[in-house]
């Protein structure tokens, strides 16, 4: 499955989704509350994935849902930066993020580092509860889905050679 439009134009990259995906769940601390609240709810669908999260939001998931979450660093101390790795890495496939639109964080840069590097690589993310509940209940949850990355080098080199 997938939602490719053919256009011979761009030279896309293709990295196959497993049926079983690896889910990041992370929240701000004023959106953890939420987080936590939709995981629960969502509990029989997440424990069908392998689950990771930053270091509070993981523990936080993993004691809640008595599932296993491996957390990475805590979100200011780089947590968003080594997500943003396993993003670019393919050890990613979806990310769950309640970040807190109220309030400025310490790691703001590695913050809108992780999305800038999800749209790069075209993962599915959700950033409140109902666009969640949409992802997390989508049936390509289940299948494979071939998600198709856009070469931008083919940018990089036309801004080159317009200098
Ligand atoms: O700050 C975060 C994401 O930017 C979340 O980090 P924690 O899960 O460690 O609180």
């Amino acid at each position: 499955m997938s939602a490719k439009k053919s256009n011979p134009m761009i030279k896309d990259s293709i990295q196959a989704m497993k049926p079983k995906k690896n889910i990041a769940l992370i929240a701000h601390d004023h959106r953890k509350a939420d987080l936590l609240d939709w995981a629960e709810y969502n509990r029989e669908h997440l424990s069908e994935h392998n689950l990771f999260g930053t270091g509070t939001t993981g523990s936080l998931v993993s004691k809640k849902l008595d599932l296993p979450v491996f957390a990475f660093k805590s979100g200011p101390l780089g947590g968003d930066l080594q997500i943003g790795t396993a993003i670019v890495q393919n050890e990613i496939d979806v990310m769950i993020f309640f970040w807190d639109p109220l309030q400025a964080q310490p790691h703001d840069v590695d913050v809108k580092a992780l999305q800038r590097i999800s749209i790069v690589y075209n993962i599915p993310m959700a950033c409140n509860r109902s666009s969640a509940d949409f992802l997390i209940t989508s049936p390509l949850m289940k299948t494979k889905y071939d998600r198709f990355i856009v070469d931008y080098s083919q940018r990089f080199k036309k801004d080159f050679d317009a200098q």
